[in-house]
């Protein structure tokens, strides 16, 4: 089609998918919507004459359909995209000699908050960016991060994307499988579009500050500080003097994208001084003195192929969406986890459905929903929940609010081989040189069926496959030998055994138990002695480590040990220990300062254990530090200055741990 057709058609089509998008209900996912864009742009830069007028390109937002509409002070704009390091080279060049700082793109939605007179009096969406939408009671009732008060006379105007965190996000999808909400982003601007904050309880947002107007100079004209003193959390902004350091700040926050608690889509980069980004002025839809840098995408739409029903090793059967190959979170994704016959219901989908497929960080990828219903071709089929085991047949039984199925049949094909798998698997015995392929088949032919058969394995019997050699047959027997020091830890992890979690081992040797067996023997009251071991867990472990006696008893004849090892018990804390009686939590990455190298959180963890320290998994007000590594997230940083938790640096507590000669 020539640009003359074509030019017309996309800016339509740009028309169409805003509309939707800015009214909640977004016809494809941004990516898609994007190349739009972009084609757009590219027939427009290349045939000037053909510009649509008005062109969309050169608008901001949605329609201004609005409740109640609130005229900007000055225009809430798009910002120029780059996505080449030449361009945020050329960046620099237009503004030499100025401080520039680089901070996440979070993807919520803008908000542009008035003081008068140090209160709070509204609160604005972005609209079409010359008139928003005044939000100023859902966003009192809703969102965290937001003054009412601050001291600074006369008008100021501070902007910012009010986003819902991940986890936030996820506790609410956890608690209402029934009404799923399909990514942060819409779920923020769903919720301040409600009318009434009691229909979207569980579901508040936070607030980051990244731009400040104020009619008087009191205000600090660097950015970050200006917008800190006034008690406002800012879009973490680290100031880059040179092309260089701004491409290696966009490189950390693009690694660190998985462990941060909210969405992003890029990184911003904007002139540090107020007053020289004010100057910079602006184009017909962005400010020149800002561009932003796009990530990879993280959702992604594509055809839902079919589902699978796949029984897992605690005998759950869980949907598995085998999907047309995706390109999605820097990975091409195939299949995608459904969750649950409540997900599929709730969120509507069928197979043969184009579904937006989200993979953030290091969750497994997952099928968030249908996006255009209207795409439906009446071709499309039911999920259909099996009634049935799809392994053995065994009938299937139904359990909890999500109705998840399980297949209670212990000898179960499909479920041996998956607790196999788990007993090899790294947390567990990490039997590495025998994967998966081989397990299944060995389990098949019947030579594997429990744990403990692992340990009668011999090269003889692995060299009877044709496909394994002696080079191969040697390294699996060397790496099933080596498994027999598993212990007590490790072996219970590769039991799985229903609701005990990793946490759950490690916790039972702290408490004191020397072996698998003394867990067994201890009865439901002798396990919920141990701190945060629940009757649930306990009864459950009692449950199942009995009808494992047998296998208990094999594996040790076997010589396989299910003793606790020495890195496993109670720390033995130091003569001096310099951390005795503190609370810590432990935040991001970890480094040796000695060596440079990297440390697992776990083994710091138990050094500062050993330095006297007790251990929490999150900052509540009983902590004492919040020890901080390497790119840690805003959300940590933000609840300990609010409970007044002491922030120390990993290197404070490395020179302590060096002294005390706990390393
Ligand atoms: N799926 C769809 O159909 C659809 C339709 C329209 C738009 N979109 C998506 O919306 C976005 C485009 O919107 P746009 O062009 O209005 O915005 P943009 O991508 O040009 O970015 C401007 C916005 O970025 C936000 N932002 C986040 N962090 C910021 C920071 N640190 N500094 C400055 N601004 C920050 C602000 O809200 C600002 O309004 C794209 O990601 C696009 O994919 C999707
Ligand atoms: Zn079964």
């Amino acid at each position: 089609m020539n640009a003359r057709d074509r030019i017309p058609q996309l800016a339509a089509r740009l028309v169409e998918l805003r509309a939707a998008y800015y009214q909640g209900t977004p016809l494809v996912a941004d990516a898609e919507y994007d190349a739009v864009e972009d084609e757009l742009r590219g027939l427009i830069e290349a045939n000037p004459e053909l510009a649509p007028v008005p062109n969309p390109l050169e608008q901001v937002g949605g329609p201004a359909v609005l409740h109640a509409p609130v005229r900007h002070s000055r225009p809430m704009l798009s910002l120029e995209k780059a996505t080449k390091p030449e361009q945020v080279a050329a960046f620099f060049d237009r503004f030499p000699g100025q401080s520039v700082v680089v901070m996440p793109k979070l993807d919520g939605l803008s908000l542009a908050l008035i003081y008068e007179h140090g209160r709070l009096v509204r609160a604005v969406t972005r609209g079409d960016g010359t008139t928003g939408e005044d939000v100023t009671a859902m966003v009192r009732a809703m969102a965290d991060g937001i003054p009412e008060r601050l001291t600074a006379d006369g008008r100021a105007e501070v902007r910012g994307e009010a986003v819902m965190l991940r986890s936030t996000f996820a506790a609410y999808n956890t608690a209402h499988p029934d009404k799923p909400l399909i990514n942060p982003r819409n779920a923020a601007a769903g919720t301040l579009r409600a009318k009434d904050p009691a229909t979207v309880a569980g579901r508040r947002l936070r607030f980051f500050a990244f731009d400040l107007a104020t009619d008087t100079d009191s205000a600090d004209t660097e950015l970050d500080r200006a917008l800190h003193t006034l008690g406002f959390t800012a879009a973490d902004m680290r100031h880059c003097a040179d092309a260089e350091a701004a491409q290696q700040a966009i490189t950390e926050i693009e690694q660190q994208r998985g462990d941060l608690d909210y969405d992003l889509d890029g990184a911003v980069l904007r002139l540090a001084d107020r007053d020289a980004f004010a100057a910079a002025g602006t184009r017909s839809s962005s400010p020149r003195g800002a561009i932003a840098f796009k990530f990879a995408a993280e959702e992604k739409t594509t055809v839902l192929a079919d589902v699978v029903w796949d029984v897992g090793k605690t005998g759950k059967i869980a949907p598995v969406a085998w999907l047309e190959p995706v390109f999605v979170g820097g990975t091409t994704v195939t299949r995608a986890t459904l969750a649950n016959q409540e997900v599929i219901r709730a969120r509507d989908i069928k197979i043969g459905d184009t579904v937006l497929v989200r993979r953030a960080g290091d969750v497994i990828p997952f099928v968030a929903g249908v996006l255009d219903a209207s795409k439906r071709t009446g071709q499309e089929q039911e999920i259909v929940p099996p009634s049935v085991c799809p392994s053995c047949g065994q009938a299937l039984i139904e359990q909890g609010n999500s109705r998840e199925l399980f297949c209670t049949n212990v000898s179960c094909p499909a479920q041996t081989v998956r607790r196999l798998i788990h007993w090899a698997s790294r947390a567990a015995a990490d039997i590495d040189a025998i994967g998966g392929v081989w397990i299944e088949r060995l389990a098949e032919v019947g030579i594997l069926q429990q744990p403990s058969d692992f340990y009668h394995l011999t090269k003889e019997k692995l060299l009877e496959f044709d496909r394994i050699g002696e080079v191969s047959a040697t390294r699996m027997i060397e790496s099933i030998d080596a498994s027999r020091q598993v212990g007590l830890r490790r072996a219970l992890i590769g039991l799985a055994i229903p609701l005990a979690s990793d946490g759950t081992a490690a916790r039972l040797c702290r408490g004191g138990f020397r072996s698998l067996e003394e867990v067994a023997e201890a009865g439901v009251e002798g396990l919920v002695a141990v701190e945060d071991i629940g009757p649930k867990v306990a009864a459950s472990l009692i449950e199942h480590l009995t009808r494992l006696r047998p296998e208990l008893e094999r594996l040790r004849a076997a010589g396989v040990s299910l003793d606790v090892r020495d890195e496993d018990l109670p720390p033995v804390v130091a003569a001096g220990a310099p951390l005795a009686g503190k609370t810590v939590v432990i935040t991001g990455a970890i480094n040796d300062p000695r060596t440079g190298e990297k440390v697992p959180r776990p083994v710091f963890q138990r050094l500062c254990e050993k330095a006297g320290a007790t251990a929490a998994s999150s900052v509540s007000a009983n902590t004492d530090f919040l020890i901080t590594g390497a790119g840690v997230g805003d959300a940590k940083l933000t609840k300990a200055a609010k409970l007044g938790v002491e922030v120390v640096d990993q290197n404070e507590i490395w020179q302590k741990l060096i002294d005390a000669q706990v390393v």
